[in-house]
């Protein structure tokens, strides 16, 4: 009969999960070491950055150092499946995906969770910069996702679409950590992995060369950049009226600020051609090619429909800057289940667009058909697609996907 509880950890072949292992074991755990190969493309990645090959040898060379057992598993088929393909479908669209994101929920805390329960373990843990805590609401355990105690590593934004049932079964070792004590360790438990250059690109899109990537998959199609000007009577300013509550602001109102602007080519100037309007993002500065604007040039919304790029000069046009943004009824993701707000309800949160971003606070109302998120500073570059996560301080609330 087994006595320890058995954890199988994603060995990566960096510093991170090598140094969660070793913790691990040192707590008394019985752990197994799992190395899963991505898919991944040799066309486009860039050379030695993608060293999957290595990286599974220094994994398997950090489990027999560890004396651990260890497997290797090839997920690159459902990696493709759930991760590229949504990944194309989404630039196709004209929307940014987050495969990061996508790839903790779908590979990770899914599939490969269910592979570690083959193995018959209780958990599984990963080098993630974040942290898990358990509180009780109702006489039931509940858990929380907190961010990692580094402040310059807090990776807890790529895990905001994490389930209950998911963070009941996950592990961070190495959240409650600063990165250079992570080094330490792993220097004074002689593992290989201790000078292990971080890896630059998270989950494998970093690792390749996006323009080239999606001009793999998606056709070259030239179409129109057009220069939309700065005083469109499109843009709005939210304000919460004071002396009205949240939850009774006007939803015609709400849907003004908050939806994307549907521009037409006639609101501005031709500037000139792009290859393809789906391989452009909000916000996107580069690769526009258009010369002799003064300021630069920012993409403020992207058609590919009608094969469109709208732009704004400067990085405060109006058009980059908004201040609310919405996420769909059924792309609301509530980590803490027992917050989740009824339709006419609003409450206070600090709320992030992107990894990394200092939050910023927000006013969260939730109306029948979905969730408005009205943030008290404008957000530049807010893109269809990216997700939004909402926090109570260190802790991860929730997150959606943002129309
Ligand atoms: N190919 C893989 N096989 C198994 N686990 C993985 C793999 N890639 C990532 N992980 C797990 O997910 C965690 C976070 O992945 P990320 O790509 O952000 O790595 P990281 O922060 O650079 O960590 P590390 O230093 O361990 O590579 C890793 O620490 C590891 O536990």
């Amino acid at each position: 009969m087994r006595t320890k509880p058995r954890v199988v950890v994603g060995l990566s072949g960096g510093v991170d999960s090598s140094v969660a292992a070793h913790l691990l074991i040192e707590q008394g755990y019985e752990v197994i070491g799992m190395f899963m190969k991505n898919w991944h493309d040799e066309s486009v990645t860039i050379s030695n950055e993608c060293p999957w090959m290595e990286d599974s040898t220094d994994a398997m060379l950090v489990a027999e150092k560890l004396g651990i057992p260890f497997q290797a598993i090839d997920l690159s088929e459902e990696y493709r499946e759930r991760i590229v393909d949504y990944m194309f479908a989404e630039y196709e669209a004209g929307r940014t995906p987050n495969p990061d994101i996508l790839c903790n929920r779908e590979i990770k805390f899914d599939i490969f969770l269910k592979a570690a329960q083959k193995l018959k373990a209780d958990f599984v843990a990963t080098g993630h910069y974040c942290q898990k805590g358990e509180i009780e609401v109702d006489g039931k355990p509940v858990y929380q996702l907190l961010a990692g105690a580094d402040p310059n590593k807090d990776q807890s934004y790529f895990l905001c679409q994490l389930s209950q049932e998911q963070l009941a079964k996950a592990l961070f070792p190495i959240g409650h950590l600063q990165k250079p004590e992570v080094r330490r360790i792993a220097k004074e438990a002689d593992l290989i992995t201790a000078d292990k250059k971080d890896s630059q690109g998270l989950c494998f899109i970093g690792k390749v060369r996006l323009p080239e990537f999606l001009q793999q998959q998606l056709k070259p199609k030239k179409g129109k950049i057009i220069q939309i000007p700065e005083n469109l009577e499109v843009y709005y300013n939210v304000q919460i009226p004071a002396g009205i509550a949240p939850e009774d602001w006007d939803e015609e109102i709400l849907d003004a600020v908050s939806l994307p602007i549907h521009y037409t080519p006639n609101q501005g100037k031709v500037l000139g051609e792009h290859t393809g309007a789906h391989y452009f993002t909000v916000g996107q500065r580069k690769g526009l090619q258009v010369g002799g604007t003064g300021k630069p040039l920012f993409v403020i919304s992207t058609d590919t429909k009608e094969n469109v790029i709208y732009t704004g000069l400067g990085e405060d046009h109006p058009g980059l800057l908004r201040n609310a943004l919405f996420v769909k009824s059924d792309q609301i993701h509530w980590i803490r289940e027992d917050l989740a707000l009824k339709p006419g309800e609003s409450a206070r949160y600090q709320a992030r667009i992107r990894y990394r971003q200092p939050l910023s606070g927000a006013t969260l109302i939730r109306k029948e058909k979905g969730l408005y998120v009205l943030f008290d500073q404008p957000q530049k570059g807010i893109a269809s697609g990216q997700f939004v996560a909402w926090h109570q301080g260190e802790e991860c609330i929730g997150s959606g996907t943002i129309f």
